[in-house]
């Protein structure tokens, strides 16, 4: 469980303003909203990268070395293969891992003898978030998981998803696509103007695309085109 308890961040101006939201475990959470909304600058004050104002409490002892944090982009160090990478992750996590497991738990077929830097955006994606699953964390922050990854890839990941889930793990997700959302989450959270909504239920979710039901792209088209 986490409970984040009026949580503001502010960069040049304010982009998170007392949020307050408890994430459960054996619980699946979607945060939707804007480009720009602070999606990501929140689960960077989650994961402790970024500093805020307000708290984040959890009944596990130092929650962060619990969580797993799948960034929208990635960095690998130059010259570290993939099968390197993870063991790299484990180590961090005191887990011991042997290469014949990790070719044997290779589930995207990447080529994990390869340069990590050099694989494709979608790679680098699964690479991160199979290193991740192998730390066999209890809470998972997947900013946009399914970005730039393939159709078959993606369903995969809808299912490690509802596994963890199963598996009483907390996963908290942000993505774009609100068909990948409403399929895994048990809530959905609007992030607009630096507040969070009252999440959405599933009986609720067709509230969501309901707001978008009246944007007209007419006069933004005219404003290009003409
Ligand atoms: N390191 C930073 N320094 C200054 N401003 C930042 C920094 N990181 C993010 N911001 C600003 O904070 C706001 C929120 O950005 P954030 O990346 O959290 O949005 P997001 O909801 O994840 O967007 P997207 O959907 O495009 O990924 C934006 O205005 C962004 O420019």
């Amino acid at each position: 469980m986490l409970r984040i308890h009026q949580l503001s961040k502010t960069y040049h101006q304010p982009v998170l303003d007392n949020i307050n939201l408890q994430f459960d475990a054996g619980k699946v959470y979607g945060i939707i909203g804007k480009n720009g909304a602070g999606k990501t600058t929140l689960f960077k004050c989650i994961a402790g990268i970024e500093d805020f104002t307000g708290n984040i409490e959890s009944d596990k002892e130092n929650y962060k070395t619990v969580l797993g944090y799948l960034e929208t982009e990635t960095y690998f160090p130059k010259k570290l293969t993939g099968y390197e990478y993870i063991h790299l992750l484990c180590h961090a996590r005191d887990i011991k891992t042997e290469r014949k497991i990790i070719e044997a738990k290779n589930i995207f077929n990447l080529p994990l003898n390869e340069y990590a830097g050099n694989y494709s955006t979608g790679m680098k994606k699964k690479l991160a978030l199979v290193s991740v699953l192998f730390q066999n964390n209890d809470i998972f922050i997947l900013d946009e998981p399914f970005n730039g990854v393939d159709l078959e890839s993606n369903i995969l990941i809808i299912d490690i998803i509802k596994h963890l889930k199963a598996n009483h793990k907390t996963v908290i997700i942000s993505s774009h696509i609100l068909s990948t959302l409403t399929d895994t989450c048990d809530e959905i959270i609007l992030l607009e103007n630096g507040r969070v909504s009252t999440p959405f239920l599933k009986q609720d979710y067709h509230l969501i695309s309901e707001k978008f039901k009246d944007f007209e792209t007419g006069n933004i088209l005219k404003r290009f085109f003409e």
